[in-house]
Formats: C-alpha cells, sequence, structure tokens
C-alpha cells in the first residue's frame, strides 16, 4: 500500500514556541488513524500542518503525494466545533453545497448536477430527508452529519475531522462511527479523526498518532493499546479491557478511585520509554522497540 501522510522529521512552532518536533512517520492510504494526546498538546495544529494552514518550522510533511497544502482539492476537513459555528439558519441542503461552491457570500446559481452531487453525500451520511430542514432544527449528531457530507461532497480521497464525537450522544457517536467505517471501506477514504476518547472509534482504527512530550509518533492498533502507554496519553491511569466477545475498551483504573490516589502519569523518565532518539535526532516510531 501506498502512503498518504508523510512526515519528516516535522517540527512546529505557534507564537514562537516549539509545540512538536521530530515528527518521521507514514500513514498508510485507506487507513483510519487517531491523533491522540491530552490538551493543547497539538493535535488541532498537526491537522492545520497536513492542510499546510500552519508552517513547518523544520522538515517536511508530504499529504497524497504532494508538499503539505497542495493537495487540498482532495482533502476534506471537519473542524472542531464546526457544526456551533456554521450559520444555523441554512438549510442542510444549503450547508453541504457550500462544499461545492466554497463561500455562503454572494449569489451562488446552483447547477442540476451540484444539487444532485449534495444529494449523494446526504444520502451517504443519511440525512437527505432533513435536506431542507434548518440547521437549526437538528439535533447535534445531525448537524455533525450534515457537516462530514459538506466535507465529502467533492469526492475527497482523504477525510480529516477534528473531534468529530465530541459533545455526541453515544447513539449519535456511533451513528457517525458508522458513516466513517462505510466511507472507508466502501469508498477507500483515508480518513484521519482527532479524538479524545478512544473507545468508540476502536473498532475502526487502524493506527494512531500520538503526542507525548513534545513529540509525534506512529503506531499499529495493537501497539497503541498497551495500558502503559495509554496512561501517559490520557494522563491518568486507564487499562484494556477485553470483554468475552472480544471487543475492547479503555477505560479508568478502578483501583486509584477506590484508594483515591492522584497519579502522576506525567513523569519524565517513564514518558521516555516510549520514544528514544538516535544521534539523527529521529524517533523510533515502535513503542516496542524501545520499551
Ligand atoms: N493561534 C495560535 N497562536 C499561538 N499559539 C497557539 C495558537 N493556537 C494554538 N496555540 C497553542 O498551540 C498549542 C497546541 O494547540 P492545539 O489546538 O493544536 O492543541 P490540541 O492538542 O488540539 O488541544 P485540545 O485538545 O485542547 O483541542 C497549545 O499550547 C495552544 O495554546
Amino acid at each position: 500500500m501506498d502512503d498518504c501522510i508523510v512526515f519528516d522529521d516535522a517540527a512546529v512552532a505557534r507564537g514562537g514556541t516549539r509545540i512538536w518536533q521530530h515528527g518521521t512517520f507514514s500513514i498508510e492510504t485507506g487507513s483510519v488513524t487517531a491523533i491522540v494526546g491530552t490538551n493543547g498538546t497539538g493535535k488541532t495544529t498537526m491537522m492545520q500542518v497536513e492542510l499546510g494552514l500552519i508552517p513547518l518550522a523544520a522538515g517536511r510533511v508530504t499529504v497524497l503525494g504532494e508538499p503539505a497544502g497542495r493537495a487540498n482539492d482532495r482533502i476534506g476537513y471537519v473542524p472542531q466545533s464546526y457544526t456551533d459555528d456554521i450559520d444555523s439558519s441554512l438549510t442542510a441542503e444549503q450547508s453541504v453545497l457550500l462544499g461545492l461552491t466554497g463561500t455562503r457570500f454572494g449569489i451562488h446559481p446552483v447547477t442540476r448536477a451540484q444539487r444532485a452531487k449534495a444529494r449523494e453525500a446526504m444520502r451517504f451520511v443519511g440525512v437527505e430527508d432533513k435536506a431542507r430542514m434548518r440547521l437549526s432544527q437538528l439535533s447535534g449528531g445531525l448537524r455533525q452529519r450534515v457537516a462530514i457530507a459538506q466535507a465529502l461532497v467533492c469526492d475527497p480521497q482523504l477525510l480529516m475531522l477534528d473531534e468529530p464525537l465530541a459533545n455526541l450522544d453515544l447513539a449519535s457517536q456511533r451513528s457517525v462511527v458508522h458513516v466513517l467505517a462505510r466511507l472507508n471501506r466502501e469508498l477507500g477514504t483515508t480518513i484521519q479523526v482527532v479524538a479524545h476518547d478512544l473507545n468508540m472509534l476502536l473498532p475502526i482504527l487502524t493506527g494512531a498518532v500520538y503526542l507525548l512530550d513534545g513529540h509525534p509518533h506512529y503506531a499499529a492498533m495493537d501497539d497503541v493499546l498497551d495500558s502503559t502507554l495509554l496512561t501517559h496519553l490520557y494522563g491518568t491511569r486507564v487499562q484494556v479491557v477485553t470483554t468475552p466477545q472480544g471487543d475492547m475498551f479503555v477505560t479508568p483504573n478502578a483501583l486509584d478511585e477506590r484508594d483515591g490516589a492522584v497519579p502522576d502519569t506525567h513523569d519524565v523518565e517513564e514518558v521516555a520509554e516510549f520514544h528514544d532518539h538516535d544521534h539523527h535526532g529521529r524517533q523510533h516510531t515502535d513503542p516496542k522497540e524501545v520499551a
């Protein structure tokens, strides 16, 4: 399989501060990857770098075979809190059409072909019957699916979603995950998702980029589901539980609650187990390699 996203010793700074550095990893075409890390570690920044919206302080990032930013017409992007920010007096269909017309200002004669394309995207995410409803009339879950339809309407090869499950009830989270699974399986779309809670996404994830101690790393899902690594990623002690049916989920360590303990999972030496740097400043990407 070829690579969809390639980081080569990439670093980024914001407001004069290095957010992360020494990012060297590849993400395969056709994969479903989470970007994981505690608040402020630079997950949204990573997506903005991939879109070429923020320049790199060092290194290179290639997306869909081109330098970051050049392939944006083949990328669908659903920003964080997008559904809160968009004009909620728009109808679902008008909102999806924005994915084709690009702006809500000015008069945009909509062609029959564009309308058909918008309907197709709405059908895919299951909101076709809501086309004429205003966003303000829709639930958070339906608005998120409209936002995904808007990102889909240009037939992207890569879909990037920043916290698409935040503030959604369980049923709405499931339906969004179901849409992502079908997109990946039926259309072969590569998917990248910023997520704080991995549980709902576990059945579809193939790997994760995790931001730890100022470095991005990539690991396949089997390696990510290591309780010690996850404990550092979540910033609190967690365990991975497997049900008799074989489903896995991540849960806070019950013993801590009983003891009233407040574990410090940011110990520098412990975190250092999960990455190591050779003399070229590159980190090993497999946590098992260095643990
Ligand atoms: N426009 C900006 N100018 C300067 N610094 C910024 C800007 N936007 C974000 N930052 C800083 O960059 C760092 C990374 O921010 P980013 O939003 O990428 O983190 P995140 O991991 O997505 O956080 P969260 O989980 O809270 O959404 C933070 O320390 C933040 O304060």
